[in-house]
């Protein structure tokens, strides 16, 4: 069969709206094998590597898939847990925290999954689990702050494909970003608070987020501008003069140019400028994974200590605070906006003079 058929539907089901809440995604396990599976439907990603197919399927084959999994398997034996991932649990529970706000307020009507851009559940099972609840209006949320091509984009695509093979298709609604939305700025800047309440302050506020390639940037991508608007409202929300925060861009993949300041090279330089403290904060994380508990809660911190700094905090990501949680909520209230019913809502009604073919069972 071409398309793929709703699964379990019958005449008196009800409407629903679907949340389908996303992330990048997480190997399955910390071992080489599940690490190559991962890296390459990760890697293979158009909109994540922007190198002729050709050229990189060689590379990426030939030297990439060889090298890097062993690498990258130790790094995440060093953050895995007992219950998997961090990247997967903290966007399981988040969208379990959405999930019960949400029925609280529009009971069964409102249904939320969650699944991953590379890796599992994928987007496709999701989307299946929706569907075959009675999903008819899907309204996906990626978990990315800043648009950027590589991740959100990227998960557009996910959504697009899937519908290509679908026969019955819900009504779709895809948020692209928010950046600048208050709710979660004063989410960010109120953790930022209670940690200096606990800690007091540092020299300097170090706001890093995940680089690009530059070429992405001058090629038209607004990633960087979202991520140095989310960092001067933070500083606004803050109260911070200019001299007492930055803007820096981690995890480097490869040899071309990223997006500058490098973090770890600022980090390296700052103690030689005078600064010997710094507490680092990564707002375009939502959740805690590899690249902030690895990358920035450790690997950073040997090299500032390294090079003469005394003082480094890292300022963990939002994940299921319950102020995230409820930015996300009135981010999802308003793009739901005109599609809930909650007062009258009876989707048995809705379908209740739905025609039903003698031959058919559905
Ligand atoms: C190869 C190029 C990469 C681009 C471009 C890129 C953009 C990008 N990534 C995130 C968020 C995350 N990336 C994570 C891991 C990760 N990223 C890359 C490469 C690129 N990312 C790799 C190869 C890896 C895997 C880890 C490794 O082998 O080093 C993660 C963490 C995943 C986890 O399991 O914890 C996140 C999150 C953003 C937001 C972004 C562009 C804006
Ligand atoms: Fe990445
Ligand atoms: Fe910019």
């Amino acid at each position: 069969m071409k398309y793929k058929n709703t699964q379990g539907f019958d005449h008196g089901q009800a409407d629903r709206i679907g949340v389908l809440v996303t992330n990048l995604g997480t190997p399955d396990a910390p071992n080489r094998g599940a690490l190559k599976t991962y890296l390459r439907e990760f890697l293979s990603d158009p909109r994540v590597v922007e190198v002729p197919r050709a050229l990189w399927w060689l590379i990426l084959n030939g030297v990439i898939l060889n090298i890097r999994p062993s690498r990258s398997a130790k790094a995440y034996q060093g953050v895995w847990t007992d219950e998997g991932s961090p990247l997967l649990i903290h966007t399981r529970d988040q969208a379990k925290a959405l999930a019960d706000k949400l029925s609280q307020q529009y009971g069964e009507q409102v249904v939320v999954e969650f699944a991953m851009r590379y890796g599992n559940p994928s987007i496709s099972t999701a989307i299946d689990r929706l569907c075959a609840q009675g999903v008819r209006k899907l309204l996906v949320l990626p978990l990315y702050p800043q648009y950027c091509a590589s991740t959100t984009a990227s998960t557009f695509d996910a959504v697009a494909e899937d519908f290509r093979q679908r026969r019955w298709l819900p009504e779709l609604r895809f948020i692209n970003h928010y950046h600048d939305y208050p709710p979660y700025i004063q989410a960010l800047g109120e953790s930022i608070k209670a940690h200096w309440a606990e800690h007091g302050r540092a020299q300097r506020l170090i706001m890093s987020y995940h680089g690009i390639p530059k070429r992405y940037l001058t090629n038209g991508d607004p990633y960087h501008c979202e991520c140095h608007k989310t960092s001067r409202l933070l500083a606004e929300y803050l109260g911070l003069e200019k001299d007492q925060y930055m803007t820096t861009f981690q995890s480097r993949f490869g040899r071309e140019e990223w997006l500058r300041p490098y973090t770890d090279e600022t980090l390296k330089a700052l103690p030689d400028q005078g600064v010997h403290e710094v507490q680092v904060v990564c707002p375009g994380f939502s959740a805690d994974c590899l690249e902030t508990i690895e990358e920035i809660g450790e690997e950073n911190r040997d090299y500032f200590l390294h090079a003469g700094g005394k003082r480094y905090e890292y300022i963990e990501a939002l994940n299921s605070q319950p102020a995230h949680i409820d930015a996300l909520l009135s981010l999802v209230q308003q793009h739901l906006n005109g599609w809930t019913l909650s007062e009258d809502y009876d989707g048995r009604k809705a379908r209740a003079d739905a025609y039903t073919y003698p031959e058919s069972n559905g």
